[in-house]
């Protein structure tokens, strides 16, 4: 079991304590006005942006969609680069071009047909141009704080469904990935490229589960075949209550990393497109995920590093140390 994060309110864990945590807030004053009141918010800071609805909101469901918070000049401009990136005329270093397990192995055509997504393109500018945009920043400042670091970038590029489910994402919780703390410091942001709905795979989220504990991850017994690294929580449970986020062109979610999310399958004909990233206050620490249920995740990422690059020796965060980049403030630990 992964020990709580420091941050996070004793006898916590379960939606109802974080409700009952509001039910008991004293206000400061006695007037009873939401400005004065103190509720035990854990996982949003103090900021002048979000409506105390909004806080409220994430505090007890782990995630918050802002409408048309990009613009569509802006990704339009990300969608070219993808393009570019695709027929191999822009690259970056580090930067990882997957293609979809299902057509891995099927001849190699330069376009986004074989793409599924481009990870870790903060060296590229026209790209990690999203993870500046101030007004995304504004809202990641209000979970993190003023320190900020990107720390996982990505464009998702969901083909549509080759017929074997595999364009699937399983649920998962993404702190599985993540060998530093504490959780309530980490936030993603998600902003859909053109309208996603559960036609072309939306997200679907299990609303709360970020008060619980990270899970244990394998790879979803999928007869059809499962991306590298797609992990998904042993044991899910498909009668959780979900909710599938119908998104339109420009809105942006942000997420907790224990939300438990996934993505369903393309059954249309285009390719469906996000961009995210992941972001962490710099205050965070690195911990060793040694004896953990981030082991197995471990173990892959230093075998593809070797594979890859050739690297012995290295450590889970020594892969997170060199993708972390500086948004805004001052790099701490991280
Ligand atoms: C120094 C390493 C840093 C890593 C940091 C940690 C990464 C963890 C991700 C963090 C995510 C945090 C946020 C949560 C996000 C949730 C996720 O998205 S999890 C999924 C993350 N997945 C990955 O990061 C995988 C990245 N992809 C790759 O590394 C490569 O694309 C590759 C899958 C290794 C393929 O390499 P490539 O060179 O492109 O391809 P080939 O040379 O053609 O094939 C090599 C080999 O791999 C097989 N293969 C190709 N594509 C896939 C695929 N999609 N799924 C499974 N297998 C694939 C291919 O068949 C070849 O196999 P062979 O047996 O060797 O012939
Ligand atoms: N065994 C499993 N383990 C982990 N995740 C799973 C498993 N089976 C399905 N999922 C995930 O659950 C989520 C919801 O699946 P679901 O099939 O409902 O989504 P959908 O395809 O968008 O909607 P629809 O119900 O219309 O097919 C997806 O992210 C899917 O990848
Ligand atoms: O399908 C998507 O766009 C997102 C999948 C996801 O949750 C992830 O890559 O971490
Ligand atoms: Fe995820
Ligand atoms: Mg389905």
């Amino acid at each position: 079991m992964q020990a709580r994060s420091p941050t996070t309110a004793p006898g916590g864990g379960g939606r109802l304590s974080v409700l009952q945590r509001h039910l008991t807030a004293v206000p400061l004053s006695g007037q009873v006005s939401s400005a004065t009141y103190a509720p035990n918010f854990c996982y949003t800071l103090d900021n002048d942006l979000l409506t105390t609805e909004q806080r409220q909101f994430y505090e007890e469901n782990g995630f918050l969609v802002i409408k048309n918070l990009v613009s569509h000049k802006d990704i339009d401009k990300f969608r070219e680069v993808f393009e570019r990136v695709c027929k191999k005329e822009l690259t970056a270093p580090g930067m990882v071009v997957m293609r979809d397990v299902a057509i891995a192995k099927s001849e190699f055509v330069p376009d986004q047909k074989a793409i599924t997504k481009v990870q870790d393109f903060q060296e590229l500018p026209e790209l990690f141009e999203y993870c500046s945009l101030p007004q995304i920043v504004q809202y990641v400042k209000c979970f993190t704080g003023p320190n900020i670091m990107s720390m996982h970038t990505m464009l998702i590029n969901k083909p549509p469904d080759a017929g074997k489910k595999t364009s699937r994402h399983p649920m998962h919780q993404d702190l599985h990935y993540f060998p530093f703390r504490p959780a309530d410091r980490i936030v993603c942001a998600w902003t859909a490229m053109e309208r996603i709905d559960r036609s072309n795979g939306c997200l679907v989220v299990l609303p709360g589960t970020h008060t619980g504990e990270l899970k244990q991850h394998d790879y979803p017994e999928w007869e059809g075949g499962v991306n590298k690294m797609y992990h998904g929580v042993r044991d899910y449970d498909p009668s959780l209550p979900r909710v599938h986020l119908t998104m339109e062109k420009g809105d942006t979610v942000f997420f907790h990393p224990i939300l438990i999310h996934g993505s369903g399958m393309n059954r249309t004909a285009g390719f469906r497109k996000a961009i995210s990233c992941h972001y962490a206050s710099s205050d965070c620490y690195y911990i060793d995920v040694k004896g953990t249920t981030q082991e197995n995740i471990e173990k892959e990422v230093i075998e593809l590093a070797l594979k890859r690059y050739g690297v012995e020796e290295i450590l889970l965060k020594d892969a997170w140390m060199a993708k972390g980049r500086l948004v805004q403030g001052e790099r701490i630990n991280l």
